[in-house]
């Protein structure tokens, strides 16, 4: 799809996005629990669409559940099913979910008693699970390749016997995740002790009725930032926010700071602007291993505002959607610039003219096409299957034609 930009006359936007995948994807396995649990607000992503509809159907006729490219959804029903008893059901996603590790989380429900097999790599979906109820209370795991796995013990473990004790092991990544998750289960009335590296979740067999209004986005507001970081001049007033937010990419309006944007916060939006005769800095250096998922984001801003920029903790992103180190390497590469990436880092050049007219491929990662997107505010590009956004952002097409993307 050709992007260009034609400006739309004094750039001030008012608009919202919908709920956030990961606070979704949450509440729909805690509803599962806890029935009594009223949900306002969730997210119109692929991801969330999948999970909800594999957790409307009676799990006792299902023989197989396919979740598509939803790494939360994978996790979460990895863990969920393993303590239904009585269900034997193959679940299995795209190919490139068929090659996101899993092993951990597999190796950590076996140890509490789960029957789990793998149906063609070892340590990689489609797994075979038959349910059961699961006695143990203690684990230790591994928790520096994905969160996700750590949330998904976090969900059930209210419905285990004891609860559930766990040890972190190694450099967590995607902390504020897991933070996410403690929030989650203590917003309906269920008792998480959080200390550094140990997580204890406590039984619990009913909770009073409550319902829970999903907040919005914060990690897709990001390419908002970019844009407006990109365009000379602009106010963006977007809702539904609040200032003590769950999600840890609400960090975004820290970095963005760092470029020029200012973030306030009303009652239930954020207003974006310009700080006025502002000097962008020559480099910005920023560790995200908490927020692994703004990493394409800012990188991409960079490139458009002539900013050097030197990322790190991003070990996690080869086993994303694609593995998103390399993708950008190739792409940003395609505008003219330097970047060198290492397993965990990447370190981009300055350059004053990009090549226009670039083909921007999307290695089927919703991150890609809108990380890229913005970048048509400086020169012309195209955007190569630009339906990928529907994973977490199914109206992000329709918002870039608001502000003259289209
Ligand atoms: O728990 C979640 O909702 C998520 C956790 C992060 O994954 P990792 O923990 O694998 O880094 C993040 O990248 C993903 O988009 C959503
Ligand atoms: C990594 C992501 O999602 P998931 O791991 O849930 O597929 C993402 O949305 O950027």
């Amino acid at each position: 799809m050709k992007l260009s930009y034609t400006p739309v006359k004094n750039n001030q936007f008012q608009f919202e996005i919908t709920g956030s995948k990961s606070i979704s994807n949450r509440y729909l396995i805690l509803k599962t629990l806890f029935p009594n649990l009223e949900l306002k607000g969730l997210s119109n992503s692929d991801d969330t669409q999948v999970l909800q509809k594999a957790l409307s159907q009676p799990l006792k006729e299902v023989k197989e559940i396919d979740i598509h490219h939803a790494g939360t959804a994978m996790r979460f029903l990895t863990a969920y099913l393993s303590t239904i008893p009585d269900n034997e059901i193959i679940l299995t996603g795209s190919q490139r979910m068929q090659e996101r590790p899993i092993g951990i989380l597999v190796e950590a429900l076996r140890i509490l008693g789960a029957k789990i097999e793998y149906v063609k790599n070892e340590g990689f979906p489609p797994l075979k699970i038959s349910g059961k109820s699961l006695q143990k209370d203690k684990i230790s795991i591994s928790a520096d390749v994905s969160s996700q796995y750590i949330t998904a013990l976090m969900l059930v473990a209210p419905s285990l016997k004891n609860g559930l004790n766990i040890q972190l092991e190694s450099k967590v990544t995607s902390k504020p995740y897991l933070k996410m998750t403690a929030q989650a289960l203590e917003s309906v009335g269920l008792k998480v002790d959080f200390d550094t590296n140990t997580i204890k979740v406590y039984p619990q067999i009913e909770i009073e009725p409550k319902q829970i209004a999903v907040e919005s986005d914060w990690s897709s507001v990001s390419y908002f930032y970019s844009c407006l970081a990109l365009m000379k001049t602009g106010t963006f007033e977007i809702s539904t926010f609040y200032q003590d937010s769950l999600q840890g990419d609400s960090k975004v309006a820290e970095f963005y700071k760092l470029l020029g944007i200012e973030t306030r916060f009303d009652k239930e939006s954020i207003r974006l602007s310009k700080v006025e005769n502002f000097k962008l800095p020559q480099k910005i250096e920023l560790d995200l291993n908490d927020t692994p998922d703004l990493a394409q984001t800012i990188a991409v801003t960079c490139l458009g505002l002539e900013v050097e920029c030197v990322l790190t903790g991003l070990h996690t992103l080869k086993v994303k959607e694609t593995d998103r180190l390399v993708a950008l390497k190739n792409e940003i590469e395609k505008f003219g610039a330097e970047i060198f990436i290492t397993t965990e880092s990447l370190h981009l050049k300055p350059i004053s003219n990009l090549n226009s007219e670039v083909k921007i491929k999307t290695y089927q990662d919703h991150r890609m096409a809108m990380a890229f997107a913005p970048l048509a505010l400086k020169t012309d590009l195209d955007i190569l299957n630009p339906e990928v956004v529907s994973k977490s952002f199914p109206d992000f097409w329709e918002k870039m034609k608001m502000l003259g993307l289209q």
